[in-house]
């Protein structure tokens, strides 16, 4: 077997399916197709990789259900297909996992909801939760209520944003072709397939053709940007067909099936970029002068024990300043306590978090992979 792509070891994966393969070009929900993804996802979970589902496929529904022949140019007219026919799709998946004995969550997220911290942390709160519980989110575009203005747009861009939301390994794009073709292959059907290239290349998007199916609406163009945009938080994409036999399985055991985008620096690097340019900072930590040093110099996770101060409000998973003795930004990074807590356990071993708090997630207050050192304080 080909072990080329090297996924066996993530552990998180967004997988997207476009509308095209979801309502068979239109005809209605592709039940078995859905049931196919649906055991190759359960067997991605027994693999103990957690999955978030991004279907698109609403719109295409409700024009069935509805008997619409085309896709409505008014917004308000996809909105009414968009509510009828997530109906649809939610049942599908639903009383597909439900015979796997799987919970599903329906998650509808507007542009809005992940512009505003707010509610982007709480998104990502929930749906973390729903990961730890072996639920299957499955996420849409809020299409009721987005406008004009404010739309995602293709499920693409929005498959891209939750995986840098949930900070996700891989996003896997399935879709009606094999992959990322040198030049559109509805056009030029002898392009050949792209099977491995760098995230953000400029050259991937010249051979995208503006066009994307009847009923999809990014086309591949939406795709190369999901990768550049998902490598951001350190992710790698494959675009694949969804109609290959078990495609999610074979990915995660190794095989190289369609086109494999990766981050163009390594995958702990690219996320601590992406870490670093999460301004909007809830909190700071103060340390003492021991905790500087092994930070800095050790390149160690933070430690209760080192931390003399807490100030602000913040919830585990914000962004936290880490501050010398002398008040310089050492570093920043995501905190596994809220600051309550975190003020109860400072100055604390690890070992009496349990007994402090009556229970205990991490033994670091932040994780050497969630931190990244900023300043140039001395120890
Ligand atoms: N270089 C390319 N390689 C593969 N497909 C391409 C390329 N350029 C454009 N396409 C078009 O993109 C389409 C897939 O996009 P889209 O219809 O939006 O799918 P989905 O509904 O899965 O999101 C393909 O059917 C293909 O015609
Ligand atoms: N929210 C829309 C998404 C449309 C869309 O992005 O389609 P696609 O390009 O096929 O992924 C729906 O469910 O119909």
């Amino acid at each position: 077997m080909n072990q080329q792509y090297g996924l066996a070891g993530t552990r998180r994966w967004v997988v997207k399916v476009g509308s095209a393969l979801v309502t068979n070009e239109g005809r209605g929900l592709e039940r078995n197709r859905i049931r196919g993804w649906v055991e190759q996802i359960v067997a991605l979970q027994q693999h103990g990789v957690q999955v978030v589902l991004v279907s698109s496929g609403a719109v295409a529904e409700g024009m069935q259900r509805l008997g619409w022949a085309r896709r409505p140019r008014e917004l308000y007219q996809q909105q009414v297909a968009a509510a009828v026919g997530q109906m649809g799709l939610v049942q599908a998946y639903e009383s597909g996992f439900q015979h796997y004995g799987r919970h599903t969550a329906q998650i509808l997220l507007t542009h809005e909801d992940l512009a505003d911290r707010q509610r982007y942390l709480n998104a990502r709160t929930a749906l973390r939760a729903l990961l730890d519980l072996g639920v299957i989110p499955v996420v849409n575009e809020n299409d009721t209520v987005a406008t004009h203005e404010i739309r995602f747009g293709d499920n693409d861009t929005l498959a891209a944003l939750v995986t840098n939301l949930l900070e996700a390994d891989l996003l896997v794009i399935l879709t009606d072709q094999a992959g990322l073709y040198e030049a559109d292959p509805r056009r030029k059907p002898d392009a050949c397939l792209i099977d491995k290239a760098k995230a953000g290349d400029p050259r991937l998007l010249t051979m995208c053709s503006e066009a994307a199916g009847v009923l999809g609406r990014g086309g591949m163009r939406a795709k190369v940007l999901a990768a550049e945009r998902a490598a951001r938080s350190g992710a790698a994409t494959v675009i694949a067909s969804g109609h290959e036999a078990d495609v999610l399985p074979r990915l995660y055991r190794g095989e190289s099936l369609g086109t494999l985008l990766q981050p163009a620096c390594e995958r702990l690097v690219a996320r601590k970029r992406w870490l670093a340019n999460q301004l909007q900072v809830r909190g700071r930590l103060w340390l003492d002068a021991g905790a500087v040093k092994v930070l800095r110099e050790a390149g160690r996770s933070l430690l209760p024990v080192g931390v003399t101060r807490v100030d602000g409000h913040f919830s585990r998973g914000d962004v936290v300043l880490c501050l010398a003795p002398d008040g310089r930004e050492v570093a920043r990074g995501l905190v596994n306590y809220g600051a309550q807590e975190a003020a109860i356990i400072q100055s604390q071993s690890s070992r009496r978090i349990e007994e402090l708090l009556g229970y205990a997630d991490e033994p670091e207050l932040i994780h050497r992979d969630n931190l990244v050192l900023t300043g140039t304080a001395a120890a």
